[in-house]
C-alpha cells in the first residue's frame, strides 16, 4: 500500500493524516530528508509559507523536495504547500523566502488578506467531481490565502474565484477579475484553500489515483465515505490561525 508522507515542519499536517485515515491510507509524517525515500507521494500542509521555508531551510530539506518534485513524484500543496511549490511568489515577507518550486506559475501570497478576511466558499470544480462523484461544488476553507495569479501552458486550471477588491492586485478589478485557486501541472496539485479542514475527502482521494497514474501503487481498494459539503459560505473568524 502507498504511504502518503506530510511534511510536519508546521501547520495543518495532523489533519491531512486524519483524512488519509479516513481513506484507510497512512500518512507519514517528514522532517528529515532522508524520511523522504519511505514515501511514494507527499502533501505540504498549509500554515505559515515563510515559517515553514526557515524550517525546511534548517532541517536541510530544500535539495531532497526539489528533487522529489523533479523525480515525477506525486505532490500536493495545500495553501503555504501552494506557495513553496510555486516558481514564483509575490507579496513575500522583506527578505524573501525559499521555495521548492516546479510549479510554473507565480502566486500571490496574501491575495485574499489576513486572518480576518478569511471565509468559506462553493467552489465548482468539474475535473474532481467527475473524477470521485459527489456534488460539482467543493467547500473552500480560505485562510490568509493565496492565489495564483498567472499559469504556464502546462497548467490545468482547476478551480478560479472571483478577486478580492482589497487593493492588493495592482490593476483595477471592477470587470469581474478572477483569480485561479487550484491547478494540477503533471505530478503536482496545488490548492489555495483546506481541504483538509472539511468532512468531504474527494480532493485526497483525487491525489491518491494521481499516485496510481504515475505508477505508484495507491489505495488497494477505495473507501467510499459519503460526501457532506456543509459549506457556510460566509466570513469565518474561528477558523485555525497555524502560525
Ligand atoms: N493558510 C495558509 O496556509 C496561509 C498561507 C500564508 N498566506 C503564507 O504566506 O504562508
Amino acid at each position: 500500500m502507498a504511504i502518503v508522507g506530510v511534511l510536519a515542519l508546521q501547520g495543518s499536517f495532523n489533519e491531512h493524516i486524519a483524512a488519509l485515515r479516513r481513506l484507510g491510507v497512512k500518512g507519514v509524517e517528514i522532517r528529515k530528508p532522508e524520511q523522504l525515500r519511505n514515501v511514494t507521494s507527499l502533501i505540504i500542509p498549509g500554515g505559515e509559507s515563510t515559517t515553514m521555508a526557515k524550517l525546511a531551510e534548517s532541517y536541510n530539506l530544500f535539495p531532497a523536495l526539489r528533487e522529489f518534485v523533479k523525480m515525477g513524484r506525486p505532490v500536493w500543496g495545500t495553501c503555504a504547500g501552494l506557495i513553496l511549490l510555486s516558481n514564483n511568489a509575490v507579496g513575500q515577507k522583506s527578505g524573501g523566502q525559499g521555495l521548492i518550486g516546479g510549479l510554473n506559475c507565480t502566486v500571490h501570497r496574501n491575495l485574499f488578506g489576513s486572518q480576518l478576511q478569511s471565509f468559506e466558499a462553493e467552489l465548482l470544480v468539474p475535473e474532481i467531481a467527475s473524477s470521485e462523484g459527489g456534488p460539482e461544488t467543493f467547500c473552500g476553507v480560505f485562510i490568509r490565502a493565496p492565489a495564483i495569479l498567472e499559469v504556464g501552458k502546462e497548467v490545468q486550471v482547476l478551480a478560479d474565484y472571483p478577486a478580492p477588491s482589497n487593493g492588493l492586485l495592482e490593476e483595477n478589478v471592477e470587470e469581474e477579475r478572477r483569480v485561479i485557486v487550484a491547478v494540477r501541472q503533471g505530478n503536482i496539485l496545488a490548492t489555495a484553500f483546506h481541504p483538509e479542514l472539511t468532512a468531504d475527502t474527494r480532493w485526497h482521494s483525487y491525489f491518491l489515483k494521481m499516485a496510481d497514474d504515475t505508477g505508484e501503487e495507491a489505495l488497494s481498494s477505495p473507501v467510499a465515505i459519503p460526501v457532506d459539503i456543509s459549506c457556510v459560505q460566509q466570513p469565518r473568524n474561528d477558523l485555525p490561525i497555524y502560525r
